[in-house]
């Protein structure tokens, strides 16, 4: 163990914080006496710093898997910049005819108990003391309402004159000033944003430049985490969470509490000295549609493990399939993984594809998805029977469709934020076919989610759940005389509804995962007194 000097009298000290492993003590006595100062920064990681990533965090101890990494609460949050028009206290979408204005400033708010939640405060008293008042008489439905935009660069700015911690913590995030200079979106949000916000808000540009505007318009895109605890989800920063790099294939998992902090944990066990990441995209996605999202927001090419394998570890998750022949059956993938947008070529026969078929092939394959009827059970899988003769069987098209039918099977309860979920009422009018693919299906995307991107922890546990669920109800279904064969379904439904637990643990009441979370627990309470365990 390295030496260092005591935090507290800076004698020569061989203990260490057994949390950070970073801070020397060398008494019990100086360690307790420390605590209140040392554990805000007390966490089992450390801020680097290279010439590709900027800043990042490294495991300074190994991590155990769902161990909490960091809570942080927020330093600013707001609208999206792209939003809905949304009340300005809790941020949840409204309607024409169903809010308020706010007496005092006049944007529109849910409820009068949302005119004194502090955040709206801010831009509120700002409106007030300039004599001001705004009119927000554009509703249509979840189109973009322009002056939303710089509803969240006021609140942070305003910062600076309240909350000199916050707003230094603020400065030290990067902008990527002078890459977003010039771009399309830049000019975009000079218009939309560094002109629009002292005409809305009355301020000079003695208080805040241009300059100053744009820089912090730039700091919320690369910086700011999209929250879904509100509907439609917002905007927040986070002053040590900002410095995680991202990763395609990340080792960290990010949930929110229903007050809007973030919980950084892992679905894995993370070495000491590994880098720690989370995904700024969707892991979901195939690799060209991260790649172009993480350019066009986060101004980054993405080089983790896996953008550069195009079969993306063996899964061919973006890889049609090879219609040379009959038999052929292999995955269709760029030839190289630094060209997208070039041939094709099958793994197996060597055929080569041009991209315009595969355009083609994806372009209809995205359009026939989004125009899915909801809910449809018919409707998934005449797209997986279509769509399986040209799209590899891993293929990030067919995995959403599956998610969906898997959850669209047995399902009579709407979640809270309009998803569904099966009970096991419901379960038990379907029949046994639809059942069985039902548990397949959900098996095939946690094997699939496994390999791609394992601490994808939310989906991981809606799968694990809807198996639960399935097998408790094949095993009601086992006639009595088969009273073993049950007993073992019922085992494996209690290993599954344990998961669900353990990959939903951080999940907030307030979203379906965590409405999940709960149905789960009780699930698994009854089980273990059904099953005396
Ligand atoms: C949220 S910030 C992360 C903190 C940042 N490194 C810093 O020093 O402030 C996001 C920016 O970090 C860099 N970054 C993060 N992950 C990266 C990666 N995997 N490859 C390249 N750059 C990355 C990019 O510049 C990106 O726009």
């Amino acid at each position: 163990m390295m030496d260092g000097s005591c935090a507290v009298c800076s004698v020569a000290a061989k203990s260490r914080c057994s949390n950070c492993h970073q801070t020397h003590y060398c008494s019990k006595e100086h360690q307790k006496a420390h605590w209140k100062q040392h554990k805000p920064d007390c966490h089992p990681f450390k801020v680097e710093n290279d010439e590709k990533l900027g800043r990042f965090l490294i495991a300074t101890r190994d991590i155990k898997p769902f161990e909490v990494i960091l809570r942080e609460g927020y330093v600013v949050r707001g609208p999206s910049q792209n939003t809905q028009p949304v009340c300005l206290g809790c941020l949840n979408g409204i309607d024409e005819g169903d809010h308020i204005d706010c007496e005092r400033c006049g944007w529109p708010l849910c409820s009068p108990d949302c005119q004194h939640i502090a955040e709206h405060n801010s831009e509120c008293s700002l409106l007030c003391s300039a004599g001001n008042k705004v009119s927000i008489n554009y509703f249509n439905g979840s189109e973009p309402h322009p002056m939303y935009q710089c509803v969240t660069p006021i609140r942070t700015l305003l910062l600076k004159d309240v909350a000199a911690e916050k707003w230094q913590q603020l400065n030290e995030l990067e902008s990527h000033q002078n890459l977003r200079r010039g771009s399309a979106q830049w000019k975009n949000d000079v218009e939309g944003i560094a002109k629009s916000l002292p005409r809305i808000f009355k301020v000079g540009k003695d208080r805040y430049s241009e300059e100053e505007i744009m820089r912090i318009t730039g700091m919320l895109q690369i910086n700011g985490h999209e929250v879904p605890t509100s509907d439609p989800p917002h905007v927040a920063i986070y002053h040590k969470c900002s410095l995680l790099e991202h990763s395609c294939s990340p080792n960290v998992t990010k949930s929110f509490t229903k007050n809007g902090s973030v919980v950084l944990w892992s679905t894995l066990a993370i070495k000491k000295g590994a880098h720690l990441s989370i995904c700024y995209s969707d892991a979901l996605w195939g690799t060209a549609a991260r790649q172009s999202h993480l350019q066009f927001t986060k101004l980054f090419k993405c080089q983790c493990d896996r953008c550069k394998d195009v079969s993306e570890f063996a899964t061919n998750y973006s890889a049609l399939l090879c219609t040379k022949d009959d038999n052929c059956n292999g995955a269709v993938l760029p030839v190289s993984c630094e060209h997208w947008d070039d041939k094709w070529q099958c793994c197996e026969c060597g055929d080569i594809v041009d991209k315009r078929r595969v355009d083609i092939i994806m372009d209809r394959a995205g359009q026939d998805l989004r125009a899915m009827p909801k809910a449809s059970i018919d409707a998934c899988r005449k797209y997986l029977e279509h769509y399986g003769k040209l799209l590899y069987k891993n293929h990030f098209f067919l995995v959403e469709v599956k998610i969906q039918l898997v959850q669209f099977i047995g399902a009579a309860v709407t979640l809270p934020g309009g998803g569904t979920g099966s009970s096991h009422n419901s379960l038990q009018l379907i029949d046994s076919e639809l059942l069985e693919t039902k548990i397949r299906l959900a098996s095939e995307v946690i094997q699939l989610v496994e390999k791609l991107a394992p601490t994808e922890a939310r989906i991981l546990g809606l799968m694990c759940f809807e198996i639960h669920s399935g097998l408790s109800e094949k095993a009601r279904r086992i006639p009595l005389e088969s009273a073993d064969a049950s007993v073992e379904l019922l085992k494996l439904s209690y290993e599954y509804v344990e998961k669900t637990v353990s990959y939903l643990q951080y999940e907030p009441s307030i979203l379906s995962e965590g409405y999940i979370l709960k149905q789960a627990q009780e699930n698994r309470e009854y089980l273990k007194s059904f099953m005396g365990f």
